[in-house]
């Protein structure tokens, strides 16, 4: 679990806090997910990998990471590398064969790569399951990306000698070609909102745990919203029952 930059028994509270945060809000949504698959979408940086993590161990669910899968499929070490060796077309062929072969499974939090959102047949495969948006500010995309360097990610990857103004020139760019397909997702997680919630309004403040958090709530409003599932209780049903 990652904690808050707090010391003491504020930050062991806090832990705790966060930790049965997570548990309660995850205990509310599995009976509406009903085994359906959790899809991370969001710019490269925005946390897909790392907040998967987390909301599969809450949930109960196995996290896969789609490059890691593309890395087996292809048999190399690295996305960068796929992309060096064969190119950026042959990684997205991959990359949707891996998100078909996942869209018959259940139970799975699937950490998509940032680009899978561009082509419209991953969509009929993320809609099997429920799609989540992370959404971060560039600038804080930029910050992130230039800490851990570009060597992983190949399309941010040129030298330079300003890398976060690099970074965040590239990530511009491709958030325009991108324009509006991270909207499709079902739900949208703002590290803009979560931060103002919190009161400080400072995003980088934010702990993947804190973004798990506010996942596990927006999934919640989305599958309680949502018409009845075959073979589910709608939460008007729920209420019924419970009178
Ligand atoms: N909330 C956060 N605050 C600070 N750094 C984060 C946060 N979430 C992820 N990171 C870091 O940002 C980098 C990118 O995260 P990652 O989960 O790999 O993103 P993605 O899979 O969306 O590209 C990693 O080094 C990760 O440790
Ligand atoms: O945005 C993109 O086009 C890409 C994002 C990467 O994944 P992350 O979003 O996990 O970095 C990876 O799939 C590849 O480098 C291309
Ligand atoms: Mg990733």
């Amino acid at each position: 679990m990652v904690s808050s930059s707090r010391g003491g028994s504020e930050s062991l509270h806090d832990s705790v806090d966060e930790a049965l945060l997570l548990k309660r809000k995850s205990e509310e949504v599995l009976f509406h997910l009903n085994g359906r698959c959790i899809y991370l979408v969001g710019m490269m940086g925005s946390g897909k990998s790392t907040v998967g993590k987390i909301l599969a161990e809450v949930l109960g669910y196995s996290c896969f990471d789609s490059d890691k899968l593309v890395e087996q499929a292809v048999g190399m070490p690295s996305v960068a590398q796929i992309f060096k060796v064969h190119s950026e077309a042959f990684f997205r062929e991959n990359e949707s064969s891996v998100l078909r072969d996942l869209s018959s499974m259940r139970r799975l939090v699937v950490a998509t790569g940032g680009g899978a959102v561009i082509r419209p047949i991953n969509w009929n495969y993320m809609k099997k399951g429920l799609s989540v948006w992370l959404d971060v500010p560039l600038d804080a995309l930029a910050k992130r990306i230039s800490q851990v360097g570009t060597a992983s990610r190949p399309l941010l990857d040129q030298p330079s000698d300003d890398p976060y103004t690099a970074a965040f020139t590239k990530l511009s760019m491709l958030a325009e070609q991108r324009g509006e397909a991270y909207a499709n997702a079902d739900a949208r997680v703002s590290l803009e909102e979560i931060a103002a919630k919190q009161g400080h309004g400072d995003v980088s403040k934010l702990t993947p745990t804190d973004i798990a958090i506010e996942a596990l709530l927006k999934i919640g409003n989305f599958v309680t919203e949502e018409p009845a599932v075959h073979g589910q209780v709608d939460s008007q049903s729920r209420k019924m029952q419970a009178l």
